[in-house]
């Protein structure tokens, strides 16, 4: 049953398993753990439900980064100032809607490197996390379904990397564009830039075909592929929305979670998925930290709420001389409306498809770049350091977008970013990622917008592009530029890591809290270090497999 108030709960409801937050990772164990008609689960979500009030926005692909910060589906967070960035306070979106942030993201699917899992694996000291492992998982997972504008994609994927009967439809981009030629062409002419049949290989090196979370001319996230056909097809699940969990409390009866009315057995097992839930419900911390704040741990959990890391971005600009699909729709009027109507009448066109890019790429610096002196943090010799994605249009999450013109823009994201870093959780949380403060992170962003140069600057669009929107000379026209317009590409991780000693992590390679009893995390806190790609999928991935571990456990 579906409840918006944790009074509505009959109170003679009891459950074996409590998921607090019906997130990305969340629906995905809540779902699986229901396939079990002996146990009963409860998923309690902070924010709203996911249909109603402008839901277009989370429903239409094109409109994904329309879907936050500044609305209803948002938890509207902002970081403190960002020493790199001019002091600027940066928003930092994450989802409070049934699907978290995989109903607010902007869909891009890369499983990531087979180093990053595999460096999982060592961490945990559990090989079941390793890439051939853990691999199935991504199948069980995935339903690969034809692109929405119907065109041949033989060749723009290895058809046998891909699931076809799991739960989360995947597609290759359903709107092509007239830069998708030229980019090919750009990996036949530059060697620099070479053709990968395909990124989820565990190989993502070089420019490949995108896959978005896209079915049809439809999102898909994890409340539309795990939880809401889990509630219709199964009778042992319950969810209450509307409702934060602001404690947790174990006693000898078991582990609850409050706001819920007292039960009479508690949950033998709770599972965290409120990633990053140092933002927001500091329920375990360093007990010091805590009690300066009024708050009494009643965990002593000194890394909870620290190791916070994410990908910087900055996008670059240049002036086309071709009239772009994607520009004229962004501005909004006639062109909007058009696409809309387009998109009601027939499921099809621009709006039907993910606007970021229809390519991605992730490179890694040369082994003998001065930037490497120091260490390499990618986790292994095939994982990227930087991130190339092509947009047909002003693509920007921080820029104002020029009212006329047309543009082509490259997005450029540090992939292994080697800063993570101490932060304490509080009630009103206090986020700072210190994005691109690290000599280490500057240097690649910069190598990475000199590659977008020599992208562009490469033969295909010679008769395309005709200048820069900024001008990027020197290194220090480059520095000024991100202290301008770098920011956040949304991919918090790591507040709650995994590591086999309670005094480097808040959970042991089975995911379970250090001297807690029945409570595990499963979200992107968990994991110890950010993958080098965008890392829903790998989310998803180890999700699922977490829901194996927690059925083991208790089979
Ligand atoms: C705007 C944006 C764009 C992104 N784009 C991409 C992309 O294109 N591709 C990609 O791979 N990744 C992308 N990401 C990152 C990716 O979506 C996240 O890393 C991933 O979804 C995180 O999953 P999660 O389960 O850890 O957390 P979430 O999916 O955020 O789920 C956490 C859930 O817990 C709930 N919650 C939190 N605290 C509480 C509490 N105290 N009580 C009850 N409920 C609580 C939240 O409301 C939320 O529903 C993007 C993220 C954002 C925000």
């Amino acid at each position: 049953a579906i409840y918006n108030d944790p009074s509505q709960l009959p109170r003679q409801n009891t459950y074996d398993f409590i998921v607090v937050g019906a997130g990305n990772a969340g629906n995905v164990v809540a779902a699986r753990l229901a396939e079990n008609p002996r146990w009963r689960i409860l998923v309690i979500e902070a924010g709203r439900y996911n249909e109603g009030f402008q839901d277009e926005l989370i429903k239409i692909p094109f409109f994904g980064p329309l879907a936050s910060p500044g609305t209803s589906f948002d938890w509207n967070y902002t970081t403190i100032p960002q020493a790199s960035i001019s002091n600027q306070n940066i928003p930092f979106p994450r989802g409070y809607v049934l699907g978290g942030s995989s109903s607010t993201n902007y869909m891009v699917y890369t499983r990531c490197a087979k180093d990053d899992y595999n460096r999982f694996g060592e961490i945990a000291g559990d090989d079941g996390w390793s890439w051939d492992k853990i691999l199935p998982y991504a199948f069980k997972n995935e339903r690969h379904v034809p692109p929405n504008d119907g065109h041949n994609e033989s060749g723009q994927f290895i058809p046998e990397l891909h699931g076809y009967n799991g739960p989360l439809f995947t597609s290759l981009p359903g709107f092509l564009t007239d830069i998708d030629d030229r980019v090919l062409q750009v990996t036949q002419e530059n060697p620099e830039f070479p053709y990968n049949p395909d990124y989820n290989s565990g190989d993502p090196l070089g420019v490949s075909w995108m896959h978005s979370t896209i079915g049809g001319p439809l999102r898909s996230s994890s409340a539309t592929a795990y939880l809401i056909p889990a509630l219709r097809s199964h009778h042992n699940i319950d969810l209450v929305y509307n409702a934060q969990v602001t404690r947790l409390i174990q006693s000898a009866r078991g582990l609850d979670a409050i706001p819920l009315p007292p039960q009479r057995k508690l949950s033998s097992l709770l599972v965290l998925s409120g990633h990053p839930r140092s933002f927001s419900s500091p329920v375990l911390g360093p007990r010091d930290e805590l009690r300066q704040v009024g708050i009494n741990a009643v965990v002593d959990s000194p890394q909870v709420g620290k190791n916070l890391v994410d990908h910087p971005l900055l996008p670059v600009q240049w002036t086309v001389n071709s009239n772009n699909t994607m520009d004229p729709v962004l501005r909004g009027g006639e062109a909007l409306e058009q696409g809309l109507q387009e998109y009601y009448a027939t499921g099809k066109g621009r709006l039907a498809a993910n606007g970021v890019s229809n390519h991605m790429s992730f490179f890694r610096l040369p082994d003998n770049s001065s930037i490497l002196s120091e260490g390499d943090p990618s986790p292994g010799g095939r994982s990227p350091h930087f991130e190339l994605a092509f947009g047909n249009g002003f693509f920007t999450t921080s820029q104002p977008i020029p009212q006329s013109g047309s543009y082509f823009s490259i997005i450029n994201v540090v992939a292994v970013p080697s800063l993570s870093l101490p932060r304490t959780p509080l009630p009103t949380p206090i986020i700072d990622p210190r994005l691109l403060e690290t000599e280490f992170d500057r240097q690649t962003m910069i190598y990475s917008v000199r590659a977008s140069q020599r992208f562009a600057a490469s033969h295909a669009f010679d008769d395309y592009i005709t200048g820069n929107y900024s001008t990027l000379i020197t290194d220090e026209d480059i520095l000024t530029y991100m202290s301008q317009w770098a920011t956040t590409i949304k991919h918090p991780f790591s507040t709650a890591r995994v590591n086999q000693d309670p005094s480097q992590g808040v959970i042991d390679g089975q995911l379970l809290v250090h001297n807690v009893r029945g409570l595990r995390v499963v979200d992107a806190s968990a994991w110890p270090f950010i993958p080098a790609g965008h890392p829903m999928a790998p989310v998803y991935i180890f999700a699922e497999r977490a829901a194996d571990v927690i059925k083991a456990a208790w089979s």
